[in-house]
């Protein structure tokens, strides 16, 4: 999303996307070292096969690997992602972060707690405590009313009656089911189940949530939402999350990191940026082929440092000769500290050194499209088509950080490079008036004719 700068203050320079500020990242929620699990016969000797490098294909029939040498940490407050296609292998991993599957080989780490080969009342203490699971097909109890469906697992824990209805209430809000307390799950839609299911792991308040393809049974609208729901009750409660899904899409949305299985095993773990733009292997770059870049990619990840750039202070003449160098019709114009504060056109700045001006200010302009770092490039569209000048890109206190050229978006959005060998692609608005005509204007005017640089440095760059 973009906004107009109408004056040259820093707050109506910022765009109206909220600027996300990431959770301090304290710790280590669950930590996976070396995980195997070998279904079948002879789960040891499949575990010593793998290890000595034989591939999952090559085990005699009767023997099933499952999870082959899973190593990773989820850190607390973080949303990780576990996706891969059918028979991957997620299923079985999450079963063993939740101590509800026994790894053949390796230890999972709960909340600072080794959970393998725990005895069943700790292990079921350091669950309750620490873990709560939300499931695709919700597990509601169908006799139950919504509120109850809710407080089911504080009940279980025995919190008294109006302690735990007042919780539930609190949590149904929250997820925005107001009004429906009293309902039966029967009378509700998928949507708003799943909502009741995510309420009740809300409700049990563990750090840690586990969502296995918690929203895969939904419509797509309705997913979608979910998905932004989550993300928003992410920010607000600083849950960890751990979420299965074969949808690179959901995982590409949600993620603030993916680990990618393939046949058991973890083929990379990455920012959805990172596995998108640099693919561990040809398995991950076919599989990102068709994602949704738009809602992936981010203004900061896509952008080219600004070349017309010129300082308030360097005045007109610096302004004119930057611009006659890059051969554009317009500048960004930055104060201190590269804070933006607009644009400066040629046929501006060549009247204000005939005259003899040496106030940029009073011909810079403010309307220019101005976007977050942080917004997806779905956001930038419109204001792309809009803007004669490319983007200019900030960050929280309206410094610039770079700009995203028309050609830039298209390009990042259809996955292809932005520049060919061929075909010469101008990323600023080309001059408008000839070169030599504003030579003569500089030389007229008087004062050496020094590359624009000299004057920038230090306040600019
Ligand atoms: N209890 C079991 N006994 C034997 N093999 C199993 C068992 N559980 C899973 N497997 C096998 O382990 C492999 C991984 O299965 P898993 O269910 O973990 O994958 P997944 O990625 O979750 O797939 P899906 O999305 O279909 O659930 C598969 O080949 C599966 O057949």
């Amino acid at each position: 999303m973009s906004d107009r700068i109408g004056h040259p203050t820093p707050q109506q320079v910022l765009p109206s996307v909220p600027v996300q500020i990431p959770a301090p990242a304290v710790g280590v929620a669950v930590r996976a070292e070396g995980l195997y699990k070998a279904f079948g016969r002879k789960p040891l000797d499949t575990v010593q096969r793998l290890r000595a490098g034989a591939d999952r294909s090559a085990l005699p029939a009767e023997q099933t690997a499952a999870v082959i040498d899973a190593s990773f940490e989820v850190k607390r407050g973080e949303i990780f992602v576990v996706m891969g296609l059918s028979g991957s292998g997620k299923s079985t991993l999450i079963r063993m972060l939740n101590g509800l599957l026994e790894p053949t080989s390796g230890t999972v780490e709960v909340a600072g707690t080794v959970i393998t080969g725990l005895p069943p009342k700790k292990l079921r203490e350091v669950r309750r405590e620490n873990v709560s699971m939300v499931f695709q097909h919700f597990a509601l109890l169908p006799h139950r009313s919504v509120i109850d469906n809710v407080a089911y697992g504080l009940e279980v824990q025995g919190v008294p009656l109006e302690e735990r209805r007042a919780r539930a209430n609190t949590i149904i809000g929250i997820v925005g089911l107001d009004g429906w307390q009293d309902k039966l799950p029967g009378q509700l839609s998928g949507g708003m189940q799943q909502r009741v299911g995510l309420a009740r792991a809300l409700a049990a308040d563990t750090d840690i949530l586990l969502m296995d393809e918690a929203f895969s049974a939904l419509d797509p609208l309705i997913r979608r939402e979910m998905q932004e729901q989550l993300v928003e009750l992410q920010a607000e409660l600083g849950k960890t999350i751990i979420f299965i899904t074969h949808d690179l899409n959901e995982a590409m949305f949600l993620g603030d990191r993916i680990a990618v299985m393939r046949d058991g095993r973890i083929v990379q773990i990455g920012t959805p940026e990172e596995i998108l733009t640099d693919p561990a292997n040809d398995y991950v770059a076919q599989f990102v082929q068709d994602v949704d870049r738009a809602r992936v990619l981010t203004a900061a990840s896509v952008m080219e440092p600004a070349r017309a750039i010129v300082s308030l202070s360097a005045g007109p003449r610096a302004a004119l000769r930057t611009m006659r160098d890059l051969q554009t019709s317009a500048a960004y114009v930055v104060g201190n500290g590269r804070i933006l504060l607009g644009v400066v056109r040629d046929r501006d700045v060549i009247r204000q050194v005939k005259n003899r001006e040496t106030d940029l200010s009073l011909v810079v302009r403010h309307d220019l499209s101005a976007v977050n770092a942080d917004s997806n490039l779905s956001e930038l569209v419109e204001a792309s088509v809009e803007s004669a000048l490319p983007l200019a890109v900030i960050d929280e206190r309206t410094r610039l950080l770079g700009v995203i050229p028309r050609v830039t978006l298209l390009a990042a959005l259809g996955n292809v490079p932005a520049n060919t060998s061929e075909i010469p692609v101008m990323i600023d608005p080309p001059a408008t008036i000839p070169v030599d005509v504003v030579t003569e204007t500089l030389l007229a005017t008087g004062g050496p004719l020094e590359t624009a640089d000299a004057e920038l440095e230090g306040s600019v760059r």
